[in-house]
């Protein structure tokens, strides 16, 4: 019998994502200001095509629409970030109730739906005036967060069925301040590790205020793990994997999840850059959640001496491999290594190079084949007893790819960023028969 939900739990629960700076647009509109990406993609080179999220796919005025699509495939959940320039608009002080109700209408819509609301509260839209005094790499700003979060969660209430405090804290500290490709787009190993520290301060603080607000809703954080496999089984590449493994995974998971920073990456790093943790930040930081999400897209394959992958192998449109076992090892190796709460693929999808054929239809074959063995991974997963509870997919529309802008295409809606024209792609309709359950004779 071909993969279907029912090899699930029946519980299990399927969903899509976004994020607001991706695919809102109304960048001007209601109150909302800059945010570092609007600043970042006005700095030329920044953006590979020039672009920014202006209009995005305009999701601000077409919202209901985009609800109607999710419904039409089945899902049941929807992912979605709330843009902090919206809400306090000046990262501290008012409030911009204009913002905060357009957030109460897409709740409202999605429930209207029967579309679960899952709520990142963070995903890298820092209102520009904190930027201005500092931004992450100021402590101050972990305490504007958690204000921030409780203003949010005192609207949205238990509506929501889940706040993540933060997307992909590594994104938001080393991408953006060490390598520097994403916005502020800083390369200060220093200033990268303070903002790692203060983003992992940051939900604590925020997490204390959102339980005192006795939500039902289920809290937690989504990281970005990236499962590294030694190149050969020699001393070096084995070493090397380790690093990896330490640097973008441990220094994330350990301070979430254990209350400490890990040994070895603290002593390989060196005290020149180690931030300044103080007593009770990773007290607060370690609090327990109710749920860990995990964004996967690939391996690391980690060679000390520039061995690379085969002939043959496959890659997305990102050059990132297509490696779904390595889905199942690292989900595994979580449920070995951590005491886990419920996990959630809360991200997992594939760029590729869509058109819409004469036919008006998108054939993205390889994107189902992607999603398909994806899947089944995420299954042999659950199989092997790791409390995995559900799977959303990255993205329901096509939208603004960061520094790569309109160029990569993540959705399973196509959107003709000329027109507006959505169009169902087929892994979309691959995944809404999927999720069809067979009604009994
Ligand atoms: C290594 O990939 C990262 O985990 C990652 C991939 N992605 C992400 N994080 C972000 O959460 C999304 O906003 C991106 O659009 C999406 C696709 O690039």
């Amino acid at each position: 019998m071909p993969l279907s939900r029912q090899h699930f739990p029946s519980n299990f629960l399927w969903g899509t994502a976004t994020a607001s700076f991706q695919i809102e647009g109304a960048a001007h509109e209601d109150g909302r200001l800059p945010s570092i990406w609007d600043t970042f993609c006005a700095e030329p080179g920044r953006i590979s095509d020039g672009s920014n999220g202006d209009v995005a796919c305009d999701h601000y005025h077409r919202w209901e629409q985009d609800l109607d699509l999710i419904q039409s495939l089945g899902l049941s959940a929807y992912r979605f970030s709330i843009a902090w320039p919206r809400i306090i608009p000046t990262g501290t002080g008012a409030i911009n109730e204009a913002g905060l109700d357009f957030y109460d209408r897409l709740v409202d819509g999605l429930i209207a739906r029967g579309i679960q609301p899952h709520v990142t509260l963070y995903h890298w839209d820092l209102p520009q005036t904190l930027q201005d005094r500092g931004g992450w790499e100021n402590r101050d700003t972990a305490y504007a967060f958690a204000d921030y979060a409780a203003v949010v969660a005192a609207r949205l209430g238990d509506r929501v069925k889940s706040y993540a405090t933060f997307n992909e804290p590594w994104c938001v500290s080393i991408l953006s301040n060490e390598i520097g490709h994403h916005a502020p787009g800083k390369q200060d190993r220093k200033a990268a590790l303070a903002v790692a520290h203060h983003l992992h301060l940051a939900h604590g603080l925020a997490l204390s205020r959102l339980r005192a607000l006795n939500l039902t809703s289920q809290l937690g954080i989504v990281l970005n793990l990236t499962p590294a496999y030694p190149a050969t089984d020699n001393e070096a590449d084995r070493t090397a994997a380790t690093l990896a493994d330490g640097k973008g995974n441990r220094w994330f998971l350990d301070p979430i999840l254990k209350g400490q920073y890990p040994h070895d990456i603290w002593e390989h790093y060196g005290a020149e850059v180690l931030p300044n943790v103080l007593p009770g930040d990773l007290e607060l930081a370690s609090q327990p959640i109710d749920f860990l999400g995990v964004n996967y897209y690939s391996r690391a394959f980690v060679s000390a001496g520039g061995k690379t992958l085969p002939e043959g192998t496959e890659y997305t449109d990102m050059g990132w491999e297509v490696y779904p076992e390595g889905l199942r090892d690292l989900l595994v190796r979580l449920h070995r290594d951590y005491q886990l709460p419920d996990l959630y693929i809360t991200e997992n999808g594939a760029a590729y190079p869509d058109v819409v054929s004469e036919d008006g239809q998108v054939h993205d074959g390889e994107r189902t084949q992607y999603l398909q063995r994806h899947f089944q991974s995420a299954l042999d997963a659950v199989q092997a007893g790791v409390p995995l509870k559900g799977y959303f997919v990255w993205s329901l529309l096509d939208n603004f790819e960061w520094a790569f802008g309109y160029s990569k295409r993540f959705g399973i809606v196509h959107v003709d960023y000329a027109t507006q024209k959505r169009t169902v792609k087929d892994s979309a309709l691959w995944l809404r028969d999927f999720l069809r359950v067979p009604t009994p004779a």
